[in-house]
């Protein structure tokens, strides 16, 4: 990451749009811009804690609401919503918190919604070997609200289900049930 390259790079685009930069507010514009977009696309770390499924538990675990933002690969302009993810536990649980830190590590960078989708899916298979996971993302793409098609409001739903989620028709209708409720 050059972060002087990118404040120059910045200052130049901001010019190239035909933008006066020289007032006490301006100046040190290209520099935040700079700054914004790196910590917007810093991937956070976190321990991947799991833990014995002592007790057996043998029902989904399901977090929703998790809030998220990420930038669109085809315009690096946000999109903003919600995750949902379900599991059900084999021999490990996750804590909780990694499942909202999990969405930041994949938020954390040029994405489209659908790879996200499957990527945390992906995660969650590879650290837990559960029986099952699903990943619900629900968002507004301002690539498509504050411009082009202007569809102020309108939210991209995507789903990624494995395992039991996928294959076990009364696991996968338990899913779909909480995710309708
Ligand atoms: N599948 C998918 N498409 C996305 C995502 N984010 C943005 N896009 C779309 O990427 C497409 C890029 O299309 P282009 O036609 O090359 O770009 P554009 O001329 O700016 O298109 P308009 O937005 O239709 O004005 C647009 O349809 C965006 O809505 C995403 O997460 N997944
Ligand atoms: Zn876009």
């Amino acid at each position: 990451m050059d972060l002087e390259g990118a404040t120059a790079a910045a200052a130049q685009l901001l010019s190239a749009l035909g933008l006066d930069m020289d007032s006490d507010h301006r100046r040190d514009t290209p520099a935040r811009m700079a700054r914004a977009l790196t910590e917007m696309l810093k991937a956070p770390s976190f321990e991947p804690t799991t833990f014995d499924n002592a007790g057996g538990y043998d029902e989904l675990v399901v977090v929703d609401r998790i809030p998220f933002f990420s930038l669109c690969e085809h315009h690096v302009l946000p999109f903003i919503g919600e995750a949902t993810i379900a599991y059900a536990p084999k021999d490990r649980i996750v804590g909780l918190s990694k499942l909202a830190w999990v969405v930041q590590l994949y938020a954390r960078r040029l994405q489209t919604q659908e790879a996200m989708t499957q990527q945390i899916a992906d995660w969650l298979v590879e650290q837990l070997d559960p029986k099952g996971v699903g990943v619900r993302l629900r968002a507004e793409h301002l690539c498509m609200s504050l411009r082009g098609a202007r569809a102020i409001g309108a939210v991209t739903d995507t789903t990624t289900n494995r395992g039991v989620l996928a294959d076990d028709p009364a696991r996968r209708e338990e899913w779909q049930r909480r995710l309708s409720s």
